[in-house]
C-alpha cells in the first residue's frame, strides 16, 4: 500500500491540501529520495574540497578576490543558519571564557571533564552482555507508573548553584539504595499529587497523545526531515532541533502550535510528578530511526562515530538537562508475535528501539508505544540507552528541561554564539548548494541549480591530490547539514572532529574534505539482527566496549575559520558569478517558548488533567492542512497569483507575476 513519492513540485501541491494521513504516506514514501541529488552534491562536494583549486594558478578562476563581501555578509549568512541546541551565551561562563573559546556543553572544561569522567565511569561500571532486565509493558490503572530512585548529585552540584524546589536532590529519597530504583505503589494515597518531590526518579504516562495529534506529530517529524542527510553510523538516525527558531519554518504555524503545546503539557506533567514549581525548555529534538534495510544511498556520517544506541547520562553532556521526556509516536512490536505491521503508514510498528535505565543490578526497560511519555531526571542515577531499530522506523520527540532560567534554549542566530564546529559545518553545507531551508533534494543553491540546468559540467579540479593528503593527515571531514539538524547532544562529540594544527598551508588548504561514504550496511545489519534477538531473550545489552569519543579539542579559533569560510565563499562566488542569497536572512524571529516567560510568574502547580476536551479543542486547531504555512512577521509573504500546477512560462507570460520556485510552501508563482 505504498503510495509513490510524487515529483517535488507536485508534492508540495499534496502537501497544501491533503489529511494528515495521506499526508503522511507521501511524505514516508518521498522521505529516502534525497539521494537523487547525490551526483550533484558529491561533485560539488569535491569541487569545494579539493585544495588544489586554490592557489592552482588557473587564470580567471580564482586569480583575484573581490572585496565587496565584507564579513557582515557573511555573519548575515551565518544568521540564518540554526545552531545545534547548546547552551547559550549566558550559560555562566566562568574564568573570561567567551564566545570565541567556548568549545564545552558545561560552564567550563573543568565542569565538562567532570562531568564526562563521571559519565564514563559509571558506562563502565554498567555495560556489558547479559544483564537482566525488567520489561515494562503497560502502565498500571492509574495510566502512568513511578519509580524512584536515589539521586546522584554529583552533576547538579556543577556549574550555576542548585535551584531550591528544582534542581534534583536527596529529597524523600533518602532511605533509598544507590542503583536501584523502587516502583511506588500508587494505590498508597499519599504518593499520587507530587510522588517524586524534591527526589530523583522516572515517570511513565499512557495515552499522552490523542490519535490525532499523533498522526500530526509523524507528519510534523517526516515534513520537517525532508531533504535531510541521514546520520548513518551503523545504523541510521535522522534528528531535527525543531526547537531552534529558525525552525519555524520547517514546523509551520500549525506545527509550532502543536509543538507548543506539548510542551507545555510535557512541563505540566514533570512539575506535577516532580513536585516543582518552575522549569525552562531546554532542547527538543525529533528523533526518526530506521531499520537498516531502509537506510538510503545518501547516508553519511554526519556525526562521526556516533551510534543512536549508545549509553549515556543526558545531564553529563548538556549543563542544561535537569530533567528529561521522551514521547513516543509509534510502537514497538516484537517481530516474532507475528502481528506486526512494520510497512504501515500513518501507524508502522518497529521492533528493537526499547528504551532501558540501568540500574547497579539489572536495567529497567520499557517498551516504546504511540503516546507513551516517559520523564525522569537528567542526572547519573538515570543512565539510559535505547536497543538498535532492527525493523521498521522508530519515532520519538526528545524534550529536555532546566531549571536554571538562564540556561533555557534560546535559538543562536549569530555567527557569534555558534561554537566553531557547528559554524564551519553549516557553512560548508551552504556552499555545497543547500537552500536556506535546508533542501538538498528540493533546490540546491541557485548557482548550483544554473550549471545542471545549463547541463554544464561543474568545475571539479582534475587533480584529487588533496583530497588524499587530507584524509591521510586526518583532517576532519565536514558533510553538509541543513538548518535545525544538530549534532548529537547525548555525546559531548563535536560536530567536526579535533581538527590538526595548522601548517603552513593557506587556510583554504584547511578546508573540509568529503566524508567518506559507508557500505556494508547489509553486514550490519545482519549483526545487529543477530543481536536483537539476543535482546529479546534476555539481554539488551549492545554495546560490549563502550564508545568514548569524548573530545574538547578544537583548536582552530572562531576567527580563523571564519576567515577561512570567507575566502572560501569569495572564491565561490567568483566562480559563479552571483552572491548567495541573503534575501530573507534578517526575518524577525520570535522565540518559540514565549510562553515559558508567562510561566515564571506562576507559582501554583495544578492537578494536571488532560482531558479529551484539552486534546479534542488541539485536534480542532489541526484540521487545517498541516503545510498551510505562514510567514512569521507577513514580511515576505508571497501573494499567490496562480493555481496549483501552474507552469513558470504561464505564471510570468500570461500572468504577468513572478516566479520563482527555489523556495518551498509559499507561492512558487506570486505578486509581489
Ligand atoms: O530514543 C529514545 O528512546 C531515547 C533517546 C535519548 O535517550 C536521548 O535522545 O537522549
Ligand atoms: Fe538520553
Amino acid at each position: 500500500q505504498r503510495t509513490e513519492c510524487p515529483a517535488p513540485h507536485d508534492l508540495e501541491i499534496e502537501l497544501t491540501r491533503s489529511s494528515v494521513d495521506t499526508l503522511i504516506r507521501f511524505l514516508r514514501s518521498c522521505s529516502r529520495m534525497a539521494h537523487s541529488q547525490e551526483k550533484l552534491i558529491a561533485d560539488v562536494r569535491t569541487m569545494l574540497s579539493d585544495t588544489t583549486l586554490v592557489g592552482s594558478g588557473e587564470p580567471g578562476t580564482f586569480g583575484h578576490e573581490r572585496t565587496d563581501h565584507g564579513s557582515t555578509d557573511l555573519r548575515g549568512l551565518a544568521g540564518q543558519l540554526s545552531h545545534a541546541d547548546r547552551p547559550t551565551e549566558s550559560s555562566g561562563l566562568r574564568g573570561g571564557a567567551s564566545t570565541k573559546t567556548l568549545t564545552t556543553w558545561h560552564a567550563s572544561e573543568e565542569d565538562q571533564r567532570a562531568a564526562q569522567a563521571a559519565q564514563r565511569e559509571l558506562i563502565d561500571r554498567r555495560s556489558g552482555m547479559g544483564r537482566p532486565f525488567k520489561l515494562i509493558t503497560a502502565a498500571t490503572d492509574f495510566g502512568r507508573r513511578i519509580w524512584k530512585v536515589r539521586c546522584d548529585d554529583r552533576l547538579y552540584r556543577l556549574g550555576l548553584a542548585p535551584v531550591v524546589q528544582c534542581t534534583p536532590s536527596g529529597g524523600p529519597s533518602g532511605s533509598l539504595e544507590d542503583g536501584k530504583a523502587v516502583e511506588i505503589d500508587q494505590n498508597g494515597s499519599s504518593s499520587t499529587f507530587h510522588p517524586l518531590r524534591g527526589g530523583c526518579g522516572r515517570v511513565l504516562h499512557d495515552g499522552f497523545l490523542s490519535q490525532s495529534e499523533q498522526l500530526h506529530l509523524i507528519a510534523l517529524v517526516e515534513d520537517s526531515m525532508r531533504g535531510m542527510y541521514h546520520q548513518v553510523y551503523e545504523g541510521a538516525q535522522t534528528s531535527f532541533a525543531a526547537g531552534a527558531a529558525s525552525a519555524k519554518k520547517q514546523l509551520g504555524s500549525m506545527g509550532v502550535a502543536l509543538v507548543d503545546e506539548i510542551i507545555r503539557r510535557v512541563m505540566d506533567t514533570i512539575k506535577r510528578d516532580f513536585g516543582i514549581s518552575q522549569i525552562f525548555s531546554a532542547g527538543l529534538l525529533f528523533s526518526r530511526i530506521w531499520e537498516d534495510a531502509l537506510i538510503p544511498a545518501d547516508g553519511m556520517d554526519a556525526q562521526p562515530g556516533h551510534r543512536y544506541w549508545n549509553t549515556h547520562v543526558d545531564k553529563a553532556n548538556r549543563a542544561s538537562y535537569d530533567y528529561s521526556a521522551l514521547l513516543y509516536l509509534n510502537s514497538h512490536c516484537r517481530e516474532a508475535s507475528g502481528t506486526c505491521i512494520f510497512d504501515g503508514i500513518t501507524q508502522p510498528h518497529f521492533d528493537g528501539g526499547l528504551f532501558s535505565w540501568m540500574d547497579a543490578a539489572s536495567d529497567l526497560t520499557v517498551e516504546p508505544r504511540k503516546g507513551r511519555l516517559l520523564t525522569f531526571t537528567g542526572g547519573l542515577e538515570n543512565v539510559h540507552r535505547i536497543t538498535k531499530v532492527t525493523r521498521g522506523t522508530r519515532y520519538v520527540i526528545g524534550m529536555w528541561f532546566t531549571c536554571h532560567e538562564e540556561l533555557r534554549y534560546v535559538d543562536a542566530l549569530s555567527a557569534e554564539t555558534q561554537t566553531k564546529s557547528e559554524f564551519l559545518t553549516d557553512t560548508a553545507r551552504i556552499l555545497q548548494g543547500v537552500d536556506d531551508n535546508g533542501r538538498v533534494s528540493i533546490a540546491p543553491h541557485p548557482q548550483v541549480q544554473r550549471f545542471v540546468e545549463e547541463d554544464r559540467p561543474l568545475p571539479v579540479a582534475p587533480n584529487r591530490k588533496g583530497t588524499q593528503r587530507s584524509k591521510k593527515e586526518g583532517v576532519p571531514t565536514i558533510p553538509p547539514r541543513r538548518k535545525g539538524a544538530t549534532r548529537s547532544h547525548q555525546e559531548g562529540v563535536p560536530a567536526v572532529p579535533p581538527r590538526q594544527k595548522r601548517q603552513t598551508r593557506s587556510q583554504q588548504e584547511d578546508l573540509p574534505t568529503a566524508p567518506p561514504r559507508r557500505n556494508g550496511a547489509l553486514e550490519t545489519q545482519q549483526n545487529l539482527k543477530g543481536e536483537a534477538e539476543i535482546a529479546l531473550s534476555g539481554d539488551v545489552s549492545q554495546n560490549s566496549s563502550p564508545d568514548y569519543s569524548y573530545g574538547l579539542n578544537d583548536d582552530l579559533s572562531f576567527e580563523e575559520a571564519l576567515n577561512a569560510y570567507q575566502t572560501a565563499l569569495r572564491k565561490y562566488d567568483e566562480m559563479y558569478g552571483l552572491g548567495v542569497d541573503n534575501s530573507e536572512a534578517d526575518l524577525a524571529v520570535t522565540q518559540l517558548h514565549a510562553e515559558s516567560s508567562r510561566e515564571s510568574s506562576s507559582n501554583s502547580i495544578e492537578l494536571l488533567q488532560i482531558s479529551d476536551e484539552v486534546k479534542a479543542a488541539n485536534d480542532n486547531i489541526l484540521k487545517q492542512p498541516l503545510s498551510q504555512k505562514v510567514n512569521y512577521d507577513g514580511k515576505f509573504e508571497r501573494k499567490d497569483c496562480g493555481y496549483p500546477g501552474i507552469t513558470a512560462k504561464e505564471c510570468v507570460k500570461e500572468r504577468g507575476c513572478r516566479w520563482d520556485d527555489t523556495k518551498i510552501n509559499v507561492p512558487w508563482c506570486f505578486a509581489s
